[in-house]
């Protein structure tokens, strides 16, 4: 056991240093859960409309809930996907007076019971064990890069913190290519289950500024490393620039995707003044790759900036301050009236 973990790390401290993402199998995450969870994703989006609407991400301070078709921004440019959005279970600890981002981690919007018989508890079930996987796997992340298992563990303290997850359709359309433009995820780390074995589509850059296919490969999570992570280990692990091809036009199914990200930092946390002392040896290799090309992923804002630029309609209800910060001519075409 002890000899497969330390292969297991050395292998991780290659990929880390060498490639920028990776496969992950073999997994403690529950295969049947899994499958009950791809097969009714379908069921999820094909909720009626005003059902959707019931729970839009307007409705919710806390960025959770329902984005129709082309609600959200990357780059500039709209997105092509339909989404949820949804939070390890929590509930809000805002008061009044309270700075705003403390209003970040809150409650999710979930359809009924009677409208998606079960989902509610799968999907709860799904994220405990995601949970699970992520805080041991991000020890394995320390290690590899030379850190004490538990280094990260101080970004993660108190009780009442919330891990976002979505649930994504990428539908088959004509207006662009863009499932979701090239980005970095924030978080420190992401666990991305491809649902549907059919669709290839998700692209990353590798540490050579090249795009690289990374289509679905059963029983497996597509592990990105998010912005978070690279601040804090001064670059020795990069933060993976990837995007979404739409569906091409002669697909006859959507793709879809459940993004997990590791996110729920303590509110107090400022990742820019957290940086850790890493090892000199690990240093030297981060140094030995030289100057890595840059990527086109879009450049990371302070992370409440991020995604209220990506969803302006919740920034202009519930933070109506930072919307006239970010869209100072008003609400982009995009996102008006819903
Ligand atoms: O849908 C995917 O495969 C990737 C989604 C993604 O990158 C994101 O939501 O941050
Ligand atoms: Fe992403």
């Amino acid at each position: 056991m002890k000899k497969t973990r330390s292969k297991f790390v050395a292998q991780l401290r290659d990929v880390i240093i060498n490639v920028g993402f990776l496969y992950l199998e073999n997994t403690p995450v529950d295969k049947d859960i899994i499958s009950k969870l791809k097969a009714q994703i379908p069921d999820l989006f094909a909720l009626p409309q005003e059902q959707k609407d019931n729970i839009r991400m307007a409705n919710s301070p806390h960025f959770l809930g329902y984005s129709k078709l082309g609600m959200e921004l990357t780059k500039g440019a709209v997105d092509y996907r339909e989404q949820f959005d949804f939070g390890t279970s929590c509930i809000s600890s805002y008061k009044p007076g309270d700075p705003e981002y403390c209003n970040i981690y809150g409650p999710s919007q979930y359809p009924t019971d009677q409208q998606l018989p079960g989902f509610r508890t799968l999907h709860e079930t799904y994220l405990t064990q995601l949970l699970t996987l992520a805080t041991d796997f991000i020890h394995l992340v320390s290690e590899a890069v030379g850190l004490p298992p538990d280094a990260l563990d101080q970004f993660y303290k108190s009780d009442n913190r919330m891990h976002l997850t979505k649930i994504v359709k990428y539908p088959v359309q004509s207006h662009s290519q863009q499932g979701v433009g090239a980005h970095y995820d924030g978080a420190m780390i992401t666990f991305l289950l491809q649902a549907s074995e059919e669709h290839h589509g998700l692209q990353a850059q590798n540490l050579r500024g090249e795009w690289i296919d990374v289509p679905p490969k059963s029983d497996t999570f597509v592990v990105n490393f998010g912005r978070s992570l690279e601040f804090v280990t001064q670059g020795v692990v990069r933060a993976t620039s990837h995007r979404v091809l739409a569906p091409p036009l002669d697909s006859k199914t959507p793709r879809y995707s459940v993004p997990f990200f590791y996110s729920g930092m303590d509110l107090e946390v400022k990742v820019d003044e957290s940086v850790l002392k890493m090892p000199p040896e690990i240093l030297k290799l981060r140094d030995g790759r030289g100057i890595l090309p840059s990527t086109e992923a879009i450049n990371y804002p302070e992370y409440a900036h991020d995604v209220a630029g990506c969803h302006p309609d919740v920034a202009e209800r519930h933070y109506p301050e930072l919307f006239r910060e970010l869209f100072p001519n008003g609400m982009p075409l995009h996102g008006v009236a819903y």
